[in-house]
């Protein structure tokens, strides 16, 4: 077996402590391939595995050997879930497991390292359990421009190109595999709450909760249980409503917001159909098989407050209706707020406080920038390049190819407000970045970098992409570490 030769590896096993009705142990596929395409080496680093070789990551995210103190086989996981909003009873981890649980040595959370692709479960449904590799090829894209842009996103921990055929409606086929290995904060969905309500069974629903306390928000533990419980969903719906926050003010369309793809702690997560913003459009809608517009942009913190509402009904037996009801009420504040922020940290610009504990000011500064946005039409990143660090950049925005949006007077509330602020310490104003473009990720730019590569096998457009992402995060102060090859 390989072994890590970094001791900093932190393995946990908590999620077997749940019991074996919120799993299936399953045998991951065997490839007859394994191509390594990426690797994270920064968030490797940090969680203590960077020092594995090529041939000893390959063995354990593409052969799926056990990380040593962790799970000794692999856990497909148990949930149901509104798609489109219709209760689907059948899902589950139908192409991926959870492989590995260990605790981030700098912050002490708790990571899942968890598979897209890596074979049939239980919950496949007749479905192959695989991944295309343009999925992942686009995954890796995904996480890596939404940590720049400061979202709490799911970090793509592992590539692998499998050598195999697939056939898929929305890909020329057959087209290449690949299995993912991806790093969250956690795996526990609406739709694994809702499938102990559905089952009535409130024995696990009530170890979940404590589970989801004791794990991931240990300061909302209560003695009593309806106290614990609404704790939980406040704890809950902030954290959606912060990643609800974090996606508008990052341009992002995640396209399938269904209640199997939201988790507890609000960590972004699964990147199918996703689309950044060109600019800002409450209309647009990521995915093609969303015909009525559902998920589009504008509809996000709708969709969220709907998954919350279900998950709140799940909650219904252990603590009060009124009082669920009451922090479901409270949504639509909790992400203006989370909004503000992230807008905020997006500029590196300090809120303004004119009252103490008064955030009035900066959501109105938040709205105007986001009504301007979507009257002038100014592209999605170019206004956040343009204008980090407020009055740090006015000089450099004056040279921006679209300072003639800045010039009229729609602008002005919006200029006074940026001026008003005062640069945090991340603005940054002088790194080599923001002399040169913002760095987007529009589908067109998605396509040209995976034309190489499904023609030619050429993957350096790709890692010049993602060595771009790096630079940005670097300036905006989100990156962990800097971009380093993928295979040495
Ligand atoms: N090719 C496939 N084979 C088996 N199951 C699949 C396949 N594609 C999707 N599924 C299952 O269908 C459901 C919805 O798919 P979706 O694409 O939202 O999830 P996913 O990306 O596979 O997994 P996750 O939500 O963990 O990112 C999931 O239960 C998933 O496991």
């Amino acid at each position: 077996m390989a072994e890590p030769d970094d001791t900093r590896l932190l393995a946990a096993r908590h999620h077997e402590e749940l019991g074996d009705a919120f799993f299936d142990v399953v045998e991951p596929a065997r490839f007859p391939q394994h191509i390594l395409r990426w690797r994270n080496d920064a968030w490797a680093d940090r969680v203590g595995l960077g020092a594995l070789s090529d041939e000893d990551w390959i063995a354990h995210f593409g052969r799926f050997e056990p990380l040593p103190g962790s799970l000794e086989r692999p856990l497909a996981l148990r949930y149901h879930g509104h798609q489109f909003r219709n209760y689907n009873p059948d899902l589950g981890d139908g192409r991926g497991f959870l492989f590995a649980q260990l605790r981030d040595p700098v912050d002490g959370r708790l990571l899942d390292l968890a598979t897209k692709g890596s074979g049939e479960t239980p919950w496949s449904r007749g479905a192959d359990g695989r991944l295309t590799l343009k999925g992942g090829v686009r995954e890796v894209l995904a996480t890596g421009l939404l940590e720049a842009r400061g979202v709490d996103t799911s970090k793509s921990f592992s590539l692998i190109e499998t050598g195999e055929n697939l056939y898929r409606g929305d890909e020329p086929s057959p087209t290449r595999s690949s299995v993912l290995v991806r790093l969250s904060h956690s795996h526990i969905r609406i739709g694994t709450f809702q499938r102990l309500a559905y089952l009535g069974d409130q024995a696990n629903l009530r170890r979940l909760v404590d589970h989801c306390i004791r794990h991931y928000m240990p300061d909302a533990w209560a003695e009593d249980e309806s106290a614990r419980t609404l704790a939980f969903f406040e704890r809950a719906c902030a954290n959606v409503a912060r990643m609800g926050g974090q996606w508008t003010a990052a341009g992002f369309v995640h396209g399938v917001i269904n209640t199997d793809n939201v988790t507890i702690t609000g960590e972004s997560f699964d990147y199918g159909p996703y689309r950044f913003l060109p600019v800002y459009d409450p209309k647009f809608v990521a995915a093609y098989f969303d015909p009525v517009g559902l998920y589009a942009f504008g509809r996000q913190p709708n969709a969220l407050r709907w998954n919350l509402t279900r998950l709140a009904e799940c909650l219904l037996p252990l603590t009060s209706p009124g009082r669920l009801e009451g922090v479901v009420k409270g949504f639509d504040l909790l992400f203006a707020e989370a909004l503000t922020k992230a807008t905020l940290d997006r500029l590196a610009l300090d809120p303004l406080a004119l009252e103490p504990g008064d955030p009035g000011a900066d959501l109105d500064f938040a709205s105007a920038i986001y009504g301007f946005m979507a009257a002038s039409g100014v592209p999605f990143e170019r206004f956040f390049f343009d204008w980090r660090g407020g009055p740090a950049s006015e000089r450099r925005a004056a040279d921006s190819p679209v300072a003639d949006l800045y010039a009229g007077a729609e602008f002005a509330p919006v200029r006074a407000g940026l001026l008003a602020r005062t640069p945090t310490p991340s603005a940054n104003p002088s790194h080599p970045y923001f002399q040169g473009e913002p760095c987007t990720l529009l589908i067109d730019e998605i396509e040209a970098l995976w034309a190489p590569i499904a023609e030619a096998d050429d993957w350096s457009a790709w890692h010049a992409k993602l060595r771009e992402i790096a630079v940005a995060g670097e300036a905006m102060g989100t990156a962990i570490a800097g971009y380093r090859r993928p295979s040495r």
